[in-house]
């Protein structure tokens, strides 16, 4: 058969290493662009214990993207997959359907709306208490923690305390170690990532059983928050979701709900120093919302209104996609472009396939967030979120939470970047490597 070109590198270990150390090195391009001038766009690789074809291109998106269930399935690398076990990343057919829709009842945007003013002063609060009176901060630990306790308030209603700090270290246990290659031994960053998964189950179990009897005598209510919602079958469920299911599926959120959300709002704020027009306008816009909503709470409505703010957030996740692409499975033989791709061989499509592609957007290292007015960028060009039934269920939380992150930075601080050629490393999402340290000083237009 047909195979795509390209090489499965070393025996066992395939192309891993060099993919990990690429990321690290934020070099996850340049791995793939060298494969692709040698072998075209769409090649074979070997990695993290799996034949692989890289698909490289629109076409190769969307054809991964629309045919979820009749040619692949989602399929993320084993040593995640064992982490979230019962989580939405591992289901797949109806089961990830099911609980799509269930998830959906509260990441979609009707549900949502009701918890905008909380975010927003949870933010407030937080820079309030970390960053007001200081002279310089790192940005991108603060963010971090800060959109860390916005998630773990809007999902579980766990606010900022001891419980929340020792979930916050486990889970940057967890994050560390849950994109490496799964060997479960003393000292390496699986079994530690594990070993934090087992800790935050733990934690997260005796949440649910409170939240049980808080239900039960009216100290809790059905809709206060995600947990709320699984708990109190909100969407008319027939198969409730057991504890483990609920917990696993929180682990998930909490995990995919605040990394790639500080990711995006910290490099924003970079992009945003280094192109002081364009910070300008989205002052602009933040101080119009703030003037006339006074010092009310943002609203839904307020959020729709941040579009300039919205298209420099867009372009950050195009020059810096969080997540960097993610893998498929074939689920029968497949052919495409001319080759074959054997039953049961992993396909990976990244965002940096097409975001870098002068074709699709020119002068691709510029920062224009004006390539999002309009009718923006080309079908399946654009896919900070992925696509298809398997689409980001968290783009609209995410979309959300940075804004209003942004109106409050703006509003309350002016900045400069300690270091504006500080280092951008994958690991597993892009992170400055000093944590982005920044001056501040309250912001003197208002
Ligand atoms: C800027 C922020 C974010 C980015 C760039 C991002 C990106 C992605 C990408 C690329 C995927 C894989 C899609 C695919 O395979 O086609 C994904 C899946 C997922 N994301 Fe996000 N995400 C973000 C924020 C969030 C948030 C805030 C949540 C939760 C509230 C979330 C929850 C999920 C879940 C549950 C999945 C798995 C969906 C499935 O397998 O069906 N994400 N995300």
């Amino acid at each position: 058969i047909n195979l795509p070109p390209g090489s499965f590198g070393w025996p066992l270990l395939g192309e891993s290493l060099e993919f990990l150390a690429s990321q690290r090195d934020n070099a996850c391009y340049d791995f793939m662009e060298k494969r692709v001038k040698k072998y075209g766009d769409t090649f074979k690789t070997h990695f993290l214990g799996a034949p692989m074809a890289v698909f490289y291109s629109p076409a190769g998106n969307r054809f991964l993207f629309s045919n979820e269930n009749k040619l692949v399935q989602t399929s993320w690398p084993s040593s995640l997959a064992k982490l979230f076990g019962n989580s939405i990343l591992t289901k797949v057919g109806d089961e990830a359907k099911d609980l799509r829709k269930t998830l959906l009842t509260f990441l979609r945007p009707e549900a949502l709306q009701n918890f905008v003013g909380r975010a927003d002063t949870i933010i407030r609060d937080h820079l309030t208490r970390y960053w007001v009176g200081k002279e310089e901060v790192k940005t991108f630990p603060l963010a971090k923690r800060c959109l860390f306790t916005v998630a773990c308030a809007l999902f579980v209603s766990l606010g900022e305390g001891p419980e929340q700090d020792e979930l916050y270290d486990h889970f940057m246990d967890l994050i560390n170690g849950m994109l490496q290659i799964p060997v479960d031994l003393p000292g390496t960053l699986y079994r530690k990532s594990r070993i934090g998964s087992n800790h935050i189950r733990r934690i997260l179990q005796s949440v649910i059983d409170k939240r049980r009897e808080d239900l039960a005598s009216g100290l809790a209510s059905s809709d206060q928050d995600l947990l709320s919602y699984l708990l109190c079958n909100v969407d008319g469920r027939e198969n409730p979701l057991s504890d483990s299911d609920i917990n696993d599926n929180i682990m998930q959120l909490l995990m995919a709900g605040h990394d790639t959300n500080a990711v995006a709002v910290t490099l924003l704020l970079k992009y945003l120093a280094l192109n002081p027009h364009c910070y300008r306008q989205v002052l602009q816009e933040q101080l119009n919302i703030t003037r006339e909503n006074g010092e009310k709470q943002l609203q839904w409505d307020d959020i729709q209104r941040m579009k300039y703010t919205w298209n420099a957030a867009q372009e950050t996740l195009r020059l810096n996609p969080p997540a960097g692409g993610t893998w498929r499975k074939a689920i029968v033989e497949i052919s495409y472009g001319g080759f074959t791709i054997p039953k049961g061989w992993k396909l990976f499509w990244t965002a940096n396939s097409t975001h870098k592609n002068p074709k699709y957007f020119p002068d691709p290292d510029k920062f224009e967030p004006a390539r999002f007015e309009g009718n923006g960028p080309a079908p399946y060009t654009f896919v900070p979120f992925g696509g298809g039934p398997r689409m980001c269920p968290g783009n609209e939380f995410a979309r959300m939470v940075i804004l209003a992150f942004l109106h409050n930075i703006v509003k309350m601080f002016e900045y400069d970047l300690v270091d504006v050629n500080e280092k951008v490393i994958v690991d597993p999402f892009p992170t400055p490597v000093d944590g982005q340290p920044i001056k501040l000083r309250p912001q003197s237009k208002k």
